[in-house]
């Protein structure tokens, strides 16, 4: 469990830029946050805004070019790619599209979630991910493959691929878009119930204003920059 009174990721003075010499475009600009331990972010913004780069930074999944950004007292900024691979075992992640293997089941698409834990047998990752499909109310559809199953369950096991590895943060880049209001709904719920067993962080990036209300903070990026946040009274 995460102590809830402790940062998890730490982000000073951070720019992000694509392309080079005259192509060059900076869209992130000096972005602080601390994202604490347990606690719940949404961040919206406008279409181009810089979000999903933010996120990929957040999640070891792009190299952090300048300024601070540091995960469990990691530095990301200079890290090695080996030292990005190691970060990523702690971080689960949920995209809009899903991106479950078609030729895969729910279990093995969720045994995917476990890859980079060389410590689990296979016998072990069977169990953990039909716990995790147990735990999402997707227990009796383990062997379905992701085209017989309805968007929102689709989602569901994504989610279960996600926190199967009981990371440490949960990254959500737009997780209920594709989703009709209720299944919108019973995903957020349900990731924030299996985060806050596992005392797992969760940044969530969405338009959907629907479900803003399981934020314990919204924070509003603007042409790469990030707004004061706000705190949710609950
Ligand atoms: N790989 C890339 N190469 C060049 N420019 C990029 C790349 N990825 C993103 N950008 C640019 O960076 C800016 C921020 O994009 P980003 O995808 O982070 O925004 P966003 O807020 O997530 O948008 P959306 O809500 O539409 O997903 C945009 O101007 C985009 O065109």
């Amino acid at each position: 469990m995460s102590n809830p009174n402790s940062a998890v990721l730490t982000i000073a003075h951070l720019d992000h830029a694509f392309g080079v010499g005259e192509l060059r475009k900076q869209v992130l600009f000096d972005i602080h946050l601390t994202l604490q331990g347990g606690e719940i972010v949404i961040m919206t913004g406008p279409s181009g805004s810089g979000k999903t780069t933010l996120l990929t930074l957040m999640g070891g999944l792009r190299s952090v070019q300048k300024g601070s950004l540091k995960f469990l007292g990691l530095e990301l900024c200079g890290a090695t790619e080996r030292q990005r691979v190691e970060v990523r075992r702690h971080i689960g992640y949920i995209f809009q599209a899903h991106n479950l293997h078609g030729s895969l089941t729910a279990l093995q698409n969720v045994r995917m979630g476990l890859e980079l834990h060389r410590q689990y047998s296979v016998a072990e990752m069977e169990q953990r991910a039909s716990q995790a499909l147990e735990a999402v109310g997707l227990g009796d559809r383990i062997s379905y493959y992701p085209a017989n199953l309805s968007g929102g369950q689709r989602q569901r096991v994504a989610i279960a691929r996600a926190l199967v590895s009981q990371p440490k943060l949960l990254l959500a880049d737009e997780p209920t878009a594709a989703l009709d209001r209720q299944s919108g709904r019973d995903v957020v719920t349900l990731m924030q119930h299996l985060a806050q067993e596992q005392g797992c962080t969760i940044l969530l990036v969405t338009h959907d204003n629907r479900i803003l209300d399981v934020a314990d903070r919204i924070i509003e990026m603007e042409d790469g920059r990030l707004l004061a946040s706000r705190t949710v009274n609950s």
